[in-house]
């Protein structure tokens, strides 16, 4: 009997050890908020101490604090003095840990133990934000939350404000990457074949089109990759001949919006009254090679004016609310005069995996030089991971969450009536393409009817 009680017991136990490893693989979220968090929460507040200690990341205390120590507290040792802990929350993800750092710390020193936190407390990486001055945030994440991308459902405070902000993907830190318009007005995607740009694309339109600003693409693939979005463009053009015509065109809704601020004594489109703000554009362009691509002399000029349009449109159009958002393979003096200028204008940077490392030192090298190296580490068979980075030099892994090109049509259909009519790129206007079911109407004719 005796023995027929342990064998259940035996088996009930390795059970439950086979459902646990199964829901850390499978179900990474599950296993973190049931099991991880516990484990990580009561190792974390036991061993704080001696860690940051072990990692050098205390200080003497203060003569003060030593004074009342040796008299007051009647204790013969001083003990250094670590970071004082504020708030530690937990996360479906993770935990977030807010520390005050006492003076002769700072955030670069906790940084540079990350790893060894990391180690320290079991959990999968530790990454330092200085959230102000004197503060910092360690983000700890439980699992690889890039391995199967879940947005969090709602931004952090700081992020959700604005209203041209657009949650594209996830950062390692288990936070979402946002692009708000507003503070990075233009930005450059690159990649290799294959390695989720157009994902990047998609997961950004299914956001804007939500959102109300204009639309506007530029896809000399013939328009392959957007021609599906056509329902919330309001300007479209699909050759380097009608790309031209139609930066012409924006350069001069770009002047009319100039005169329209210098009318109400204003210097940017936002401190318009509602009631005559124009409203924004983001104009998407797709494969910028494709767009300056020249085979005779005479194409070349039409390039040259093409950048010099980009470059004054990247220079000036951010008061008037007009973004540019550029993607390309690479984006280098292949492209012609001005193409350097021009991206230097394109501040929000994220490169996903290259082929080689001058094309991730074009995209980062000169915002962001340590990104370079990270970019360079990306591995094949993760498409969509890409390294983002901005001017403040500040630069994070991110992912993509899986988007099928079906997915992100739906989103632009549904969302067709928030398409504004821009009279100046009016001669772009898309014709719009049937639905799948209409396309096949004519051929399911009603059978005859017969009495
Ligand atoms: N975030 C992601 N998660 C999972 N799979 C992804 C992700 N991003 C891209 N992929 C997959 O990787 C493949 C290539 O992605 P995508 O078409 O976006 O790359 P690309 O850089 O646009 O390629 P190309 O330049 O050849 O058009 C696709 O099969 C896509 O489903």
């Amino acid at each position: 009997m005796s023995d027929l009680v342990t064998a259940l017991e035996v088996t009930g136990a390795l059970g439950a050890a086979g459902g646990l490893g199964y829901a850390k693989a499978r179900a990474p979220r599950v296993f973190w908020s049931l099991v991880g968090l516990p484990v990580a929460r009561v190792r974390f507040m036991v061993t704080y101490r001696a860690t940051m200690d072990v990692c050098g990341l205390t200080v003497q205390p203060s003569r003060l604090r030593a004074f009342m120590v040796r008299n007051v507290a009647r204790r013969p040792d001083v003990q250094p003095v670590p970071p004082q802990v504020r708030r530690v929350r937990g996360s479906s993800t993770g935990m977030n840990v807010t520390l005050r750092l006492p003076a002769g710390l700072e955030p670069a020193d906790v940084a540079a133990a990350s790893e060894r936190l990391r180690h320290a407390w079991g959990v999968h990486s530790v990454h330092v934000i200085e959230t102000k001055p004197g503060f910092i945030e360690l983000r700890m994440t439980g699992y690889d939350v890039l391995r199967r991308v879940r947005m969090p459902r709602r931004l952090p405070r700081g992020l959700a404000a604005g209203p041209l902000v657009v949650p594209v993907a996830l950062r390692e830190d288990g936070t979402a990457f946002v692009r708000d318009y507003r503070k990075i007005p233009h930005a450059l995607t690159l990649g290799a074949n294959q390695s989720g740009k157009s994902m990047y694309q998609r997961n950004l339109i299914a956001g804007l089109a939500k959102l109300p600003v204009g639309l506007v693409g530029i896809d000399c693939k013939r328009g392959v990759e957007q021609r599906g979005y056509a329902p919330r463009l309001s300007a479209f053009a699909v050759t380097p001949d009608e790309a031209s015509g139609l930066l012409d065109a924006l350069v001069g809704e770009m002047e009319d919006r100039f005169d329209l601020l210098s009318e109400y004594g204003v210097a940017d489109l936002w401190d318009l009254p509602a009631r005559v703000r124009p409203v924004p554009l983001v104009v998407l362009v797709d494969e910028v090679a494709e767009l300056f691509l020249t085979a005779v002399k005479k194409d070349e000029e039409r390039r040259d004016r093409m950048v010099m349009q980009m470059i004054r449109l990247a220079q000036m159009a951010r008061a008037v609310g007009i973004y540019l958002e550029v993607c390309g393979q690479r984006f280098g003096s292949e492209l012609g005069k001005g193409a350097t200028m021009l991206r230097a204008q394109l501040t929000g940077r994220t490169v996903h995996r290259v082929n080689d490392k001058q094309t991730a030192e074009m995209g980062l090298g000169d915002i962001a030089p340590d990104a370079v190296f990270a970019v360079t580490t990306i591995p094949p068979d993760r498409p969509g991971v890409a390294v983002a980075g901005d001017s403040s030099g500040r630069w994070s892994r991110i992912r993509t969450p899986a988007m099928t090109p079906t997915e992100a049509v739906a989103v632009c259909r549904q969302y067709a009536h928030l398409t504004p009519h821009i009279p100046a790129l009016e001669p772009f206007r898309p014709v719009i393409p049937a639905e799948p079911a209409q396309v096949m109407a004519p051929l399911v004719k009603p059978m005859p009817v017969t009495e």
